[in-house]
């Protein structure tokens, strides 16, 4: 039996799994079961907490995508990550350091009961994103399905795209998101977010995320959105980001500094898989 914790960030939801203190033997094709929403339990990532693989680290996490596919970044799942620790007494810190696959995040808890993740600072170049492109532009353009479609790139420790769009509500998510999540033009597919500015402190994003279609929340991805949107001067270095789930608050000093986003996260129950 493998013991987990079922928890969401802004609905963006997980299964988290102790693997210190327990050996879950999980394959691509279980996690996609699992991850069903009418013959599993239902999430949009798997989430596995690991021993260290840094000597400064506390923790290694481990991210699966609904389709099976092992990811290195999830923003609403690190202040899971964050939670899910702490609750279960694996550790007391104020400050957690994470090794991932994309480098190290520190989480930390707020006073106000939020938590802030050290997302590391974002990536431009498009070998870094990666994005087929000959050099670093503030957008890109490709067609797919006989539409052109403009969008700005950075790398989150995964790959984002950026749509600007006039009204989230009415953009073509579903249709749009699925076309361009694996096109071509992204070797290792990318998150595809569709962007509105509301004002200058204020964003709102829906996103298509690889391996899980479009989903309540992306914390990197609002991160992402965040970046191309302080960078091209439309809002300013502090934004509140509201997602269909809820809202983060993003900070970005500009280039070669990290981004900070904060959140909440929630336990919503306990529950036992039998492999
Ligand atoms: N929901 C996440 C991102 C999860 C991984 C993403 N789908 C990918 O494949 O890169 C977040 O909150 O950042």
């Amino acid at each position: 039996m493998i013991h987990f914790t079922k928890m969401h960030g802004l609905g963006n939801d997980f299964v988290v799994i102790d693997a210190i203190h327990q050996t879950p033997d999980l394959d691509p094709e279980s996690i996609k079961k699992l991850a069903d929403r009418h013959f599993g339990i239902g999430f949009d990532q798997l989430l596995l907490v690991e021993k260290p693989v840094s000597a400064n680290a506390d923790f290694k996490y481990r991210i699966f995508n609904a389709d099976g596919g092992e990811v290195s970044q999830c923003g609403n799942g690190a202040r899971c990550f964050a939670r899910f620790v702490r609750d279960k007494g694996l550790s007391a810190k104020d400050e957690v350091r994470v090794d991932t696959d994309a480098g190290q995040l520190l989480l930390k808890f707020d006073d106000d009961g939020l938590i802030t993740v050290n997302m590391g600072i974002p990536r431009h170049h498009p070998a870094e994103i990666p994005l087929r492109a000959d050099q670093e532009a503030d957008s890109y353009q490709v067609i797919a399905d006989g539409e052109t479609y403009t969008f700005g790139a950075v790398s989150m420790g995964n790959p984002h795209a950026v749509l600007l769009v006039a009204d989230v509500d009415t953009a073509p998510v579903a249709e749009a998101g699925c076309l361009l999540e694996s096109h071509p033009i992204f070797p290792a597919r990318a998150n595809i977010g569709f962007m509105q500015i509301v004002d200058r402190s204020h964003i709102k994003l829906r996103v298509y995320e690889r391996g899980a279609a479009e989903t309540l929340a992306c914390g990197s991805g609002a991160c992402a959105a965040a970046v191309i949107a302080i960078e091209r001067g439309l809002v300013d270095p502090s934004v509140e980001v509201t997602l269909p789930g809820g809202s983060l608050r993003i900070r970005w000093a500009g280039r070669g500094e990290p981004v900070l986003m904060t959140g909440p996260a929630i336990s919503v129950f306990e529950g036992t898989i039998n492999p």
